[in-house]
């Protein structure tokens, strides 16, 4: 437990403009394509965080050459494909606690064979990855829990992809599913691979990143709406070349609702109406609660028009950017409800009783259900000055930043953030490009 945090005074007004870091799902996704096509890829802009930085070195102790460049206007990562046949037939892989690496990579080196560990962070191996191993071994590969069972840490053996349909579940997380997507060339060898989903899928907008990169290098996936994706056989992923990783939407909702809450207006630069990232729509929530949005291809800006009202509504297709609708519903006219965001409390911490339990220290009045949060702000002009806890939450220390805003209705109040470096694992920089806003 670390004892650092780092103090925000109140902010009367926020307005500027930001360059987003690069998404982490799209980062980590081109990372393992690239990994596995054929020739070398030059990535622009990928993110430079501690979930990029694990699945840069699995790659690297998996035998894959890459190399970093400083250009004058960002970096480029130039990797070289090893056309689904990795170097190293063994390794031991740490993946901290990024889902994006752990997931997709768990089904490669199964898919591969040979001899992996992989675990990561203690709450790592508290986040299940069961229906991907039971999807995985039920078509068979050979991956063991070497901890609990549903869980990493796993090991990964040789195995033999024997079955040409696998059955997936998508009610716990959609990374799942794309994990099977994105090595089902490798299993589609001489056969047809169809890929069956059981039960609800949730997080849909993730999938769609995920065809749309798959595609990107070469692959077409047949789609029965969101039952079932079928691989023809003898499809190799091909380098695209150079491939730019646009910025990150889930990081933009921060300083989207900043503009809304506290005046504006702020820009973000990075994503905008060109968008792959389902997050976007964030956007449209804000603009439900009352903010006014505009967007250009590559940009989005939101600014006050007036105080903010309560939303209702169901968040299943952005759950990591609704975080930041709980918080912006401190300043709103009413109890806001976020429905079918179940997929919460298996994340970086049990979300819904961590973002409950800081929004009460606000003020707040939180009802918590399984998978919903109700958000009463305080009937006070101000929100209550407090010490906010972030749970090794990179979401909870961003989100909480917001609450020292004063917006139209309800003041700010003074916060201490502690152990603000967990933005490392999708935002490093992200308190100084905050500051730069506040005015
Ligand atoms: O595929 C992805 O890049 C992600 C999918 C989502 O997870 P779930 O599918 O588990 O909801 C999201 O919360 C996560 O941050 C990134
Ligand atoms: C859920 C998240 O991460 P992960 O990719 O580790 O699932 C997140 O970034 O909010």
């Amino acid at each position: 437990m670390t004892h650092e945090y780092l103090d925000l005074q109140t902010v009367p007004h926020v307005e500027g403009a930001v360059r987003l870091p690069g998404s982490k799902s799209i980062s980590n996704r081109i990372l393992l394509l690239s990994a596995l096509s054929q020739g070398k890829v030059d990535i622009v802009d990928l993110l430079a965080s501690d979930d990029t930085a694990v699945m840069l070195a699995a790659l690297r102790a998996l035998g894959v050459e890459w190399t970093e460049e400083q250009t004058a206007t960002g970096t480029i990562h130039h990797v070289t494909g090893v056309a689904g046949v990795l170097p190293n037939q063994s390794a031991d892989l740490f993946m901290g606690n990024a889902g994006t690496a752990i997931r997709p990579l768990t089904a490669a080196l199964a898919v591969i064979g040979g001899d992996y560990t992989l675990h990561g962070v203690p709450r790592m191996h508290e986040r299940p990855i069961g229906d991907l191993v039971d999807a995985l071994n039920a078509a068979g590969t050979h991956v063991e829990y070497t901890g609990n069972p549903g869980f990493p840490p796993l090991h990964i053996k040789q195995g033999k992809i024997t079955s040409e349909r696998l059955s997936v579940r998508g009610d716990v997380s959609s990374q799942f599913l794309t994990a099977l997507l994105m090595v089902a060339p490798l299993m589609a060898k001489e056969h047809a691979i169809t890929i069956d989903v059981v039960g609800e899928l949730i997080s849909k907008p993730y999938i769609e990143i995920t065809l749309n990169l798959i595609r990107r290098f070469g692959v077409t996936v047949e789609q029965d709406g969101w039952a079932s994706f079928t691989i023809q056989p003898g499809q190799v992923y091909q380098s695209p070349g150079t491939i730019h990783v646009e910025g990150d939407a889930s990081s933009a909702s921060y300083f989207l609702a900043a503009g809304a809450i506290g005046g504006g207006p702020v820009r973000v630069e990075g994503v905008g109406n060109n968008s792959i990232q389902g997050d976007v729509r964030f956007a449209a929530a804000l603009a439900q609660m009352g903010a006014r949005i505009t967007m250009g291809d590559n940009w989005i800006e939101a600014q006050a028009d007036g105080p903010l009202k309560a939303i209702d509504a169901d968040f299943n297709h952005i759950p990591d950017a609704a975080m930041t609708i709980a918080v912006a519903a401190l300043y709103a006219d009413g109890t806001s409800t976020l429905r079918n965001i179940a997929s919460w409390r298996v994340k970086e911490t049990d979300r819904i009783a961590a973002m409950a339990a800081e929004l009460r220290k606000v003020g707040a009045t939180v009802e918590e259900g399984p998978d919903y949060l109700k958000v009463t702000p305080p009937a006070a002009a101000a929100l209550a000055p407090a010490t906010i806890d972030t749970y090794d939450d990179h979401r909870m220390a961003m989100c909480f930043s917001l609450v020292s805003l004063d917006g139209a209705l309800r003041k700010g109040a003074a916060t201490r953030i502690n152990d603000p470096k967990c933005v490392n694992k999708t935002f490093p920089d992200y308190f100084t490009a905050f500051a730069r806003i506040a005015k």
